[in-house]
Formats: C-alpha cells, sequence, structure tokens
C-alpha cells in the first residue's frame, strides 16, 4: 500500500482533500493549504463535503454536489471528485479507448492512472462533486456569482420554499371564503325552502374545504419552518466566518456591539421564518375579500374599501416613527451589551478598583434608555392596534347598519347581510397584526443595516481571493521603509522601519513602551497592513502570502495571552493544523507546561476555563508558548513570552528553547535582559524608528546609555 498524501510539516492529508487540492490546480483556482485548513469543521478537524463545496466556491469555483451513475460520465464532466467507501475519494479524468477510467488517486501518488470501471463500481458510493470555473473577471472582482450576496443569495436559494408559502396562502384565503358563502347560501336557499338534503351537502363541502384549509396551514408552516433552516444553514457560517476573517482594522466598536450584533441575526432570521412573513403574505387577499364583498353585498363593499386604506395609511404615517424607535432601541440593546461583556470579562479589576459605580451607571443608563424607548415604541404600536381594533367592529357595524337598508330596499338579501359582516371581519384580520408586523420589519431592517455593514467589512479572505499556494518557509524576514498608522490615529506608529533578519538569525526588539514594537510583530504577522513600504516573508510580500499560511510558519506568543475553554491539550493544539502527540509533548516540554502539569491527575487533558482563568499567568505563558511550538515552524514571534515566570523557570525555559530552536528565525519583543541570552542581535526601537541595529555586544559597550534608552530591566 502507498503511503497517504503529506504536507511539509508532517500533517497528513485526507482523501477529499487531496482531491480537491488537484481539482482546483487542475482548473487553474489553486486552493492553499491555509484555506482548506481554515475551512475544515468535521469532528476529528476532517475536511466534509460541505467544506470542500465551500472552499470551491471562494476559490472561484462552481461546486455541485449529487447522485450520478458511473455509466454517465464523460470527457464534459471530467475534473470530477468521486466519494467512495471508507471516507476516500478519486479524481475522475476522462476514459481510455478501451473504457477505462483514467483517474487521479490520491493513494497512488501524484500521476493519474487506469482504473476498470467495474473495479471502480464496488467502491464507489454513487456521489460526486462536479467541478466548473468561474469567469476570471468575476473572480478578479471578487463577486464570484456562486457565493452571492450573504443575504440575499440565501433567499434566493428559498425561493421555491416562498413560492410554496405564498401559494399555500393563496389556497387559504380562497377556501376562507367558503364558510362565508355556506353561510348566505343556508341563509337565502336552504332555509326559506327547508331544503335539508342540500344542507347536508353543503356542510359536507364546508367541512372538506375546512379540512383542506388545516392541512394547508400546517404545510405552509413547514414551509416556513424549511426555508428557516436553510437559511441558517446558508448564513450562519459565512456571518461566523466573516467575524474570523475581518481585518483588525475593519473591527469598530466594543465586542459587546459586534456579539450585539451578530445575535441580531436571530431577529433577521426569525421575521424572514416566522407568523409575521405570513401576516405579509396574506395582505394582497384583502383586496380579494373586498371583491367578493362587493359581488355578494354590492356597495356594502365601500366600507371595508374605506377602513382598509384608512388603516394602511395610519401604518404607513406610524412607519417612520416605529423606524426610528427601532434603530435606537437597537443601539440601545448594543450599549447594554457592551457594558455587560466589559463588566463580565473585567469582573475582577473592576471588584478591585473603583470601577463598579461607573459601570453601574454605565448599566442603569443603557436600561433606562432601552426601556423609554421600548415604552414609546409599544405605545406606538398599541394605538395602532387599537384603532386597527375600532376600525374593525366599526365596519363590521357599519356593515349591519347599512345592510339594513339594502334589505327593506330589497337589493340585497339577509344570507348576503351576514356573510358581508363575516367576510369584512376576515377581510380586516391581517390588518389586526398590522402594527406589530411593521415594529417588526423595522427591527429586522435595523439588524439587516448593521449585519450588513459587518459583513460588508475588508475581510482577509473576500470570496474569490487566490493567493501564490507555499508549503512551508525559509524564515528570512524584511521590512522595507515600512510607514504605518493604526485606524483613527493621526501620527504614524511605525515611520519608515526597515530591517532584514535571515534564516535561523535571532534578534530582539528593544525600546521604551510604547515605542511600536508589539506593532512590527503584528504587522508581522498580517494583523495590520503596511500603509506605505513592504514586510516580506522569504522574499515575498506577505500580501501575496494567504494570511493562513503565513501564520502557520510563524509561531507566536502576543503580550495579551489568550487561551480558550477547553484542555490544556485543545489549547496547545490549536497551535498547529492535526498536531500530533510527539510534536505535543515537545513543546510542552521546552515551554515548561510539563512542569506544571506533572502534579495533575488529567495531565494534558486538564480543563481550563475560559480566557485561562484558574491558571497562573506564567502558566499560561507556557501554554501559550508550547501553542507557538508545536508546529514546528520556521519562525517564532515573541511578545514579552516570559515575563509571568519566576527566574528559576524562566531560566529553565531559555535554556530548552535555546536548543529546541537553532534553525528557527527568532524575533523577541522584551524588556528583559535574561531573554537576551536567546539572541545574537538587537534591534532598538523609539518613537517608530530604528535607532539601533547590531550585535548584541552592542548592549554591553553601552550599558548604561542603553538602559536609560531601552527601558530595559536588569534580570
Ligand atoms: N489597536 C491599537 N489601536 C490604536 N493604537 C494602538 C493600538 N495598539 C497600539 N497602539 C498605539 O501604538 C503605539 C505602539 O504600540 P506598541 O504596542 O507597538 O508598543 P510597544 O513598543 O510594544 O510597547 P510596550 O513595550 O508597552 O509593549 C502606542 O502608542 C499605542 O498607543
Amino acid at each position: 500500500m502507498t503511503k497517504p498524501a503529506t504536507i511539509s510539516h508532517g500533517a497528513e492529508l485526507s482523501p477529499l482533500e487531496a482531491c480537491l487540492l488537484h481539482v482546483a490546480a487542475q482548473l487553474d483556482r489553486p486552493i492553499t493549504l491555509a484555506t482548506l485548513f481554515a475551512a475544515q469543521s468535521g469532528p476529528a478537524g476532517e475536511l466534509t463535503l460541505r467544506d470542500a463545496i465551500e472552499v470551491s466556491q471562494r476559490a472561484g469555483l462552481q461546486a455541485g454536489y449529487g447522485k450520478r451513475k458511473l455509466g454517465d460520465f464523460d470527457a464534459n464532466l471530467a475534473p470530477a471528485l468521486l466519494v467512495l467507501e471508507d471516507e476516500k475519494a478519486i479524481v475522475y479524468h476522462g476514459r481510455t479507448k478501451h473504457g477505462h477510467l483514467l483517474v487521479f488517486d490520491p493513494a497512488l501518488g501524484d500521476g493519474i492512472g487506469e482504473v476498470s470501471e467495474d473495479k471502480l463500481k464496488q467502491i464507489y458510493t454513487g456521489y460526486a462533486i462536479l467541478f466548473r470555473r468561474n469567469h476570471q473577471e468575476d473572480v478578479a472582482t471578487g463577486d464570484a456569482p456562486v457565493s452571492g450576496h450573504w443575504f440575499w443569495s440565501a433567499m434566493a436559494a428559498n425561493r421555491w420554499s416562498y413560492t410554496q408559502v405564498g401559494l399555500a396562502a393563496a389556497l387559504a384565503n380562497l377556501l376562507g371564503l367558503s364558510t362565508s358563502i355556506f353561510i348566505m347560501v343556508v341563509y337565502d336557499r336552504v332555509l326559506p325552502n327547508e331544503a335539508t338534503e342540500s344542507l347536508i351537502a353543503l356542510t359536507a363541502g364546508v367541512g372538506l374545504a375546512l379540512g383542506f384549509d388545516f392541512v394547508l396551514k400546517l404545510l405552509r408552516a413547514g414551509f416556513i419552518d424549511r426555508a428557516g433552516q436553510k437559511a441558517d444553514l446558508l448564513m450562519g457560517r459565512r456571518v461566523f466566518d466573516q467575524i474570523l476573517n475581518i481585518r483588525m482594522k475593519s473591527r469598530t466598536g466594543s465586542t459587546g456591539a459586534m456579539a450585539s450584533t451578530v445575535r441580531e441575526f436571530e431577529t433577521l432570521r426569525e421575521f424572514f421564518t416566522s407568523a409575521t412573513l405570513v401576516a405579509l403574505v396574506d395582505l394582497p387577499f384583502i383586496a380579494l375579500f373586498v371583491f367578493v364583498i362587493y359581488l355578494v353585498g354590492g356597495p356594502l363593499a365601500l366600507v371595508p374599501a374605506l377602513a382598509v386604506p384608512f388603516v394602511l395609511l395610519t401604518g404607513v404615517a406610524i412607519q417612520p416613527l416605529l423606524s426610528r424607535l427601532a434603530e435606537k432601541s437597537f443601539s440601545d440593546g448594543q450599549s447594554k451589551q457592551s457594558v455587560l461583556v466589559e463588566t463580565v470579562s473585567g469582573l475582577e479589576t473592576i471588584k478591585t478598583t473603583s470601577a463598579a459605580r461607573q459601570m453601574r451607571t454605565r448599566w442603569e443608563n443603557a436600561i433606562e434608555r432601552q426601556s423609554s424607548h421600548g415604552i414609546r415604541s409599544r405605545t406606538v404600536t398599541q394605538f395602532a392596534l387599537n384603532l386597527t381594533g375600532f376600525t374593525q367592529q366599526a365596519a363590521q357595524v357599519l356593515i349591519v347598519f347599512f345592510g339594513v337598508f339594502l334589505i327593506t330596499d330589497g337589493q340585497a338579501s339577509m344570507g348576503a347581510l351576514v356573510a358581508s359582516v363575516m367576510l369584512t371581519g376576515r377581510a380586516l384580520a391581517p390588518l389586526g397584526q398590522l402594527a406589530q408586523t411593521l415594529t417588526r420589519v423595522n427591527q429586522a431592517r435595523s439588524a439587516y443595516r448593521s449585519l450588513n455593514a459587518l459583513m460588508q467589512a475588508e475581510s482577509e479572505r473576500p470570496p474569490g481571493r487566490t493567493w501564490v499556494s507555499r508549503d512551508g518557509c525559509e524564515g528570512r524576514i524584511t521590512f522595507k521603509d515600512v510607514h504605518f498608522a493604526y485606524p483613527d490615529q493621526p501620527h504614524d506608529t511605525l515611520a519608515g522601519v526597515s530591517f532584514s533578519i535571515e534564516p535561523g538569525e535571532k534578534v530582539a526588539i528593544l525600546g521604551p513602551i510604547g515605542s511600536g514594537k508589539s506593532t512590527i510583530g503584528r504587522l508581522l504577522l498580517g494583523l495590520y497592513e503596511a500603509r506605505a513600504g513592504s514586510v516580506m516573508l522569504d522574499g515575498a510580500d506577505i500580501r501575496q502570502i494567504d494570511p493562513g499560511d503565513l501564520r502557520r510558519n510563524i509561531g507566536s506568543v502576543l503580550q495579551d495571552i489568550w487561551l480558550f475553554s477547553g484542555t490544556v491539550r485543545e489549547n496547545i493544539n490549536s497551535g498547529a493544523v492535526r498536531a500530533r502527540d510527539r510534536d505535543l509533548i515537545h513543546a510542552g516540554k521546552v515551554a515548561g507546561v510539563e512542569d506544571f502539569l506533572a502534579n495533575t491527575p488529567s495531565g494534558y487533558d486538564q480543563k481550563i476555563t475560559e480566557r485561562g482563568e484558574g491558571l497562573s499567568g506564567g502558566q499560561r505563558q507556557a501554554i501559550a508558548l508550547a501553542r507557538a511550538l508545536v508546529g514546528r515552524p520556521r519562525v517564532l514571534l515573541l511578545d514579552e513570552p516570559t515575563s509571568a515566570m519566576d527566574v528559576k523557570t524562566e531560566a529553565n525555559v531559555i535554556q530548552r528553547l535555546k536548543q529546541a530552536t537553532q534553525d528557527t528565525t527568532m524575533v523577541i519583543v522584551t524588556h528583559r535582559t535574561t531573554l537576551l541570552e536567546l539572541v545574537d542581535r538587537v534591534i532598538v526601537v523609539e518613537n517608530g524608528r530604528i535607532s539601533a541595529d547590531g550585535p548584541k555586544s552592542m548592549l554591553s559597550q553601552h550599558a548604561r546609555k542603553s538602559r536609560r534608552h531601552l527601558n530595559v530591566a536588569a534580570s
């Protein structure tokens, strides 16, 4: 048996992944490993079929998954990905003259081989993914048609469900006429003639219509639910992916506000998948009811014909007010959420400082505003609701009033009057919910607006964007006259920074606080882009490298350590794609994680709470360091990696790190002289500029001057 496809740092590619990379390369829409890894959502971190389709679409391919017989495959369908049993896959390329199939099988290496149709039939699941290229222009402009608008394309995908809802509503409304007509016929024909047989036949007919109506309503609810589920599936992931891929500079507003915006996805989804929509669908049928009243009761139709526009106009009149109130209540919700998130995440600090009062005041202000806007919104809604109720009842009373005159004049029958009263009630019924529906329309619109702004924010992975795929890297870092300013900052944080670090070189970046040291690291990781100049890895501008590939090759420990809830193992392994146990243990040893895990019964499976609470600062740093090391990256970027460790632990970590990273390019941002043991060269940054760059010995030659200048603490 041959070995499975591998990538440079050892993680194995599944057959599906290898096949997808092969197809994408064949169709000239290459997919980078990083893109592939970023899409994996299977339980064991593997690529699912759904992920495969999503990745293809992002890369500018149209991909369709479905059932297809092996005999149907001809040259037009190549290349196609055939799903085999046991989670295997191959790529179909065509047929030979003898009827054999030409296939790429990742288990057999890079070439294309032949296989007989009968042999393949035994393991083919019957399902395949077919691919087609989007036009190059679509890809270049980033609007590949398959991806479409995050919201409207999902709605469009539901068009059949909504057509069904519309048809069901039309039928239900037609059937709704039956009871009124039934009563009219009973009054006018059955009662005077005592026609019991007709009565039985009519009752059976109406009974049938009511039963049908009941089933239709059930079906309608089912269609709407299905549309909701589909919308969830199509939009939910896109919204979350956008959060993951949003450019740091586009991340505006607080964490709470962003979370609140995303939560509003629920409001939007619910609007399009709830009874509210049904109420809107019923609106056009009012005209039908008024027309039937005209047929039945003649001039009586004037009453609903006037009542309906009256209620509708009231709705239109309160619309701007409701819209303004919905916007306000939306932003109130955001501020409330911001205060809440900030308070909960900073609880320890808030308790130990006098910030509690400040946060409570902000919270109370937000609540007060929300409640006062809520009251106003409810008052307006209630007013409209009462007015509609009043109009409905007044219309029915008026119909009876005029109806009596018409009957006396012989222009209408008793049955026509009763039917008109019932039909008027039915015609005005959808208007009863108009005020609430309008409120919800406005809420949904506010939610859509802010979610759309989030979805339109600049992404690191815009659809259709392709990168040059690079597997490994040598580790040469170059900054060429880099200028950079944070968003909304008037001054450049980095003003013309240039340096070059050779593969395997170890460099410390020193400088006073706020001088721009960490910013250099953020630019290297591609978290922010230089305003002018370029940041390069192995001679390639990092803007040409897939951000995932870039960060996979640069192991980093940032100044603010962030651990997520889960086990120590999960936290460390998140630093690599499918990390192997031996890499985990190696990284844990070097970073000093094993030292403190040795005393725990669960070892690497020890649970960590959110943000690593429950661990000491030094322990958190050790886990973060192990996370940076586990993928055995060619570049290490460490921003104060040991600042919370005691002297002995730090010394041990430094010794082990020195041995483990002999070939690694290392950039350490620090104030601590102890870490200088790891480096050969220092770069000094002051006010966003490089003020010195040279061998480490430069520090001891100018020790006193440097200390004062660089803020380097004595060890
Ligand atoms: N996200 C941000 N938005 C706006 N300004 C920022 C942001 N992060 C940092 N800055 C500003 O950029 C400047 C440089 O910050 P940086 O974090 O690079 O400093 P540093 O040299 O690493 O400092 P320290 O030694 O304190 O870590 C600071 O003046 C800071 O106020």
